[in-house]
């Protein structure tokens, strides 16, 4: 199952996930939905100094909007503020540094955002890692889960309220087509037990992020919810986890600007908000979150089980 389910996926991948496929995507993008101001709106962004992130950010901050990015490292960070700032105009734009590894600390971020500002319209979580070998954090947490999934489910756990109170909330997770390999887990979520391979972990957190989206939007319909894959796109993570991926496939790769358009469209254009909340995106368009045949859907009971698992995890990590 799992040779048919990362052979379909490729097959797929190189029709669907290019740079060749996105130039035909957008023949049917409607260039009107982006053409809004967002003036008055705030984003949070993650990992927004580099690829995706940093170009959402740029086309963001492009229109008027209010960026806070929230990066790990504070040099690339301010240097990533200064090309924004000086390219798109906009002063609006903060960087806040985080390590989201770091399970505590991400909590305290976000109650601390909560209390100083008292507006957040869209959350984007686009921060993401795919590591070579197991490590734990300070907190004896895998990174790979701690970072990609953890660390989502509690920016989102947190920042609920504030964003509940400011106009059109929207949550947009940065997921990977890679994730349609995987099955949700409900147990060994950090990888303790079995031989780490941490592409399929990245894949599995990925899988993750999924039901996660799916599952918050059910519990808060007043917040629009949605997670997408960007494509195959030409950036630093791809680039050092996937180095022969990388070299054999650089031209046909899309540029960091090609895979934001989807994370830009869910968050600014009215469209997106018309699709219903919780959904899998890739090119503007709601897609299934599943390939045909791989047996990879998980049942209410498992998603459920698994939503239990991350509020008791992040619960034990909250500050009083
Ligand atoms: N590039 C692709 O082909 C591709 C495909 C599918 C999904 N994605 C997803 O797109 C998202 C953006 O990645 P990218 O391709 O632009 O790569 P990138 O390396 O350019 O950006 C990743 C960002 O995440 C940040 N980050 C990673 N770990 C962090 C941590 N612990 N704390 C704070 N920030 C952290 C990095 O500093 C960086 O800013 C990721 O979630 C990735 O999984 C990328």
């Amino acid at each position: 199952m799992s040779l048919y389910r990362n052979s379909a996926w490729f097959l797929k991948g190189l029709t669907e996930f290019t740079k060749g496929a996105y130039l035909s995507a957008s023949k049917n993008f409607v260039e009107k939905d982006l053409e809004t101001s967002m003036a008055g709106r705030s984003f949070m962004i993650t990992g927004a100094n580099s690829g995706i992130g940093k170009a959402t950010a740029m086309a963001i901050a492009k229109k008027g909007g209010t960026i806070h990015m929230v990066c790990r490292n504070k040099d690339k960070a301010e240097e990533a503020r200064a090309e924004i700032v000086k390219e798109s105009g906009n002063k609006e734009i903060y960087v806040h540094i985080l390590d989201l590894t770091e399970t505590k600390k991400v909590w305290e971020f976000a109650e601390s955002f909560k209390k100083k500002y008292k507006t957040l319209n869209v959350l984007i979580n686009n921060a993401g890692c795919m590591m070579t070998k197991r490590e734990v954090n300070g907190e004896g947490l895998e990174k790979s889960f701690a970072s990609n999934s953890l660390a989502v489910y509690i920016l989102i756990k947190s920042l609920i309220p504030l964003l509940e109170k400011s106009p059109d909330p929207r949550v947009i997770t940065v997921s990977s087509g890679g994730m349609l390999v995987q099955k949700l887990r409900t147990g060994n979520l950090q990888s303790q037990r079995g031989r780490y391979d941490g592409t399929m972990v990245y894949a599995q957190n990925k899988r993750q992020q999924v039901v996660m989206t799916e599952q918050f939007a059910k519990a808060h319909p007043n917040i629009h919810f949605s997670v997408m894959h960007p494509g195959w796109v030409d950036t630093p993570t791809i680039a050092n986890a996937m180095p022969d991926f990388h070299s054999s496939m650089k031209e046909r790769l899309r540029t960091p600007e090609q895979g934001a358009d989807t994370v830009v469209w869910l968050a600014v254009s009215e469209a997106a908000v018309k699709n219903l909340s919780g959904r899998f995106f890739q090119d503007r368009q709601m897609v299934s979150a599943h390939l045909p045949l791989a047996w990879t859907h998980s049942s209410q009971l498992e998603d459920q089980k698994f939503m239990s698992v991350m509020e008791d995890l992040a619960k034990s990590f909250q500050p009083h």
